[in-house]
């Protein structure tokens, strides 16, 4: 799939690329046909000739989309039932043409109660919802809800923003939905994805080029393939790029492994653990024989390893600690030229830097990657009111990059990656045998990995969530974090020209 399909369009941009592909010539009504078709399509594939079918009409063009598909569906011999949230008569352009159009009984939306049917249709709202549901449309959606019955939802479940996937109050939990052109960031993020069911995407006839200028894209290979590391038969390991994982003491001794071994799966070429003096012995007894390892005591030790030009790329971290050593450690990554992910500890004291992250990380002349999970985006920016009060955990993830000049890789379910320019990717593979101690580690060794070997810092860390991600579902349940970095070399072989 290439990037321009993978295109996340906001339900401004929908509008608008509804607005342009409707100048060019292409009217709105038959567009709306071929949505109400694509809906028709999911609930034929879902019920028998003579199923009872309820179509549930909103005030806007979602419900348009409604009629059309009820009287698809009755012509191919449902029994469809049409309801309706406000009066007809309030129905305007091509929701009213579509109205039009049916020409069976309209009942008012309080008679949903009545023979709900084997199926409802939710064309309540779509991109046009502003508030929170409330009064009959919350009751008929508590009343679907509640009947456990399929639902399709057209475009997005009524109540779930298309831009934030959150909800205010009530919502549908659909089965299916089927939506059109490109899908939206609230089909992806959390709650949104877990109320769509299964979603489809359907072409209606939009003009491509509208969504030509996205800047946010669901993660996928197609994002960045074309930048993925590729080397020649003269390559040698620092070609293939060497990492720095910087360390902490003898108690922390495995989490930094952790990130090195996948930095190392990844195909960087060297991985080398720069810990307290004192862990030294610990990690020297560990294993695999691949990683080495070298005490760094202090700021000057850690500058002096990365000096060496052939260190590509450097982690701070996981199991760092949060002492004197640590903070100067982070402000020495902060000071140098060598790209850098900063995750756990490494974000917990960047927070606590004069000024927070952004005041340490503006000199920087590499690039940084900051990968937080909730807590440490809330150490991070809970006190910037422009970033936590933002609704969306895209546009969270958008300006904390901006403000940091950092692309931020704000973890969780929902994993966003954003860039400072403004690009920004959902993750959605993955699952909950991630959710384990140390799979955080994994995941930043990975991006480390590819920093290293020249990968630019969005792309590589768009890769990296990807494959944390399909690591986790092919483990699945039971996994630990040191199986995910074993997972990652069949899976790369299987997905991507190495
Ligand atoms: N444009 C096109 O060509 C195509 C568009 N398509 C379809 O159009 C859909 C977008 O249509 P849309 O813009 O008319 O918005 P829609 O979701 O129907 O809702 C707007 C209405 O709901 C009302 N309302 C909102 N929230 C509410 C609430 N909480 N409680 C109560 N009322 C509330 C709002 O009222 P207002 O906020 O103005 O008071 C307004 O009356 C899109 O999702 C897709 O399905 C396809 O056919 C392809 C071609
Ligand atoms: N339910 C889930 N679905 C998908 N990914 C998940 C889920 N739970 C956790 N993850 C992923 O697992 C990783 C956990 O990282 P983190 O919270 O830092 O854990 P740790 O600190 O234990 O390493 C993140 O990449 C996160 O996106
Ligand atoms: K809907």
């Amino acid at each position: 799939m290439q990037a321009t399909e993978l295109a996340l369009l906001s339900t401004g941009q929908m509008q608008q690329a509804d607005a342009m592909t409707i100048a060019a010539g292409r009217p709105g009504i038959v567009l709306m046909e071929r949505a109400g078709a694509a809906v028709a399509a999911a609930a034929l594939a879902r019920s028998a000739e003579g199923a009872a079918i309820t179509v549930v009409c909103g005030p806007g063009n979602n419900g348009g989309d409604g009629f059309v598909a009820a009287r698809i569906l009755r012509e191919r011999g449902r029994q469809v039932r049409v309801l309706l949230h406000g009066r007809l008569e309030a129905l305007t352009g091509d929701a009213a043409a579509a109205s039009a159009r049916w020409d069976g009984p309209i009942l008012p939306l309080a008679r949903i109660r009545e023979a709900p049917g084997y199926l409802f249709i939710d064309a309540l709202f779509g991109a046009g919802l502003t508030r929170a549901l409330a009064g009959e449309a919350a009751a008929a959606v508590a009343f679907m809800n509640e009947t456990g019955r399929p639902i399709i939802a057209v475009d997005v479940p009524s109540g779930v923003s298309g831009d934030t996937g959150q909800v205010d109050g009530i919502a549908v939990k659909a089965s299916e939905t089927v939506t059109f052109f490109r899908l939206k960031p609230g089909h992806l993020l959390l709650p949104g994805r877990s109320l769509c069911g299964h979603v489809s995407l359907s072409d209606i006839g939009i003009l491509p080029e509208a969504a030509a200028g996205a800047a946010t894209f669901r993660n996928d290979v197609g994002l960045w393939r074309d930048v993925w590391p590729r080397h020649g038969l003269d390559t040698h390991k620092f070609r293939r790029g060497a990492v720095a994982v910087v360390a902490g003491g003898v108690a922390g001794v495995g989490a930094p492994r952790l990130s090195a071994r996948a930095a190392l799966r990844i195909g960087a070429g060297l991985a080398t653990i720069l810990c307290e003096p004192a862990a030294l012995m610990a990690h020297a007894a560990r294993g695999p024989d691949a990683l080495m390892q070298r005490s760094a005591a202090d700021a000057a030790a850690l500058t002096a390893f990365l000096d060496d030009p052939r260190v590509s790329a450097v982690l701070a971290g996981p199991a760092l600690g949060l002492g004197e050593r640590g903070a100067e450690l982070v402000g020495a990554i902060a000071g140098c030229a060598t790209p850098a992910v900063l995750d756990a500890d490494a974000l917990t004291l960047l927070a606590r830097a004069p000024g927070g992250a952004a005041a340490l990380l503006a000199g920087r002349r590499a690039a940084c990657v900051l990968t937080p999970h909730e807590g440490e985006f809330q150490r991070l920016f809970g006190g910037e009111a422009g970033i936590a009060k933002e609704r969306s955990k895209l546009e969270r993830a958008r300006k904390a990059a901006r403000r940091c000049g950092a692309i931020v890789v704000y973890k969780g379910a929902d994993t966003v990656v954003a860039a400072p320019d403004g690009r920004a990717a959902i993750n959605t593979t993955g699952g909950p045998a991630l959710a384990t101690a140390g799979s955080g580690d994994v995941l930043a060794g990975l991006i480390c990995g590819l920093l290293a070997q020249g990968m630019p810092a969005f792309e590589a860390s768009c890769a990296a969530a990807w494959l944390h991600g399909r690591a986790g579902e092919r483990l699945g349940i039971g996994l630990i974090a040191d199986d995910l970095p074993e997972a990652i070399p069949a899976l790369m072989r299987e997905t991507l020209p190495v």
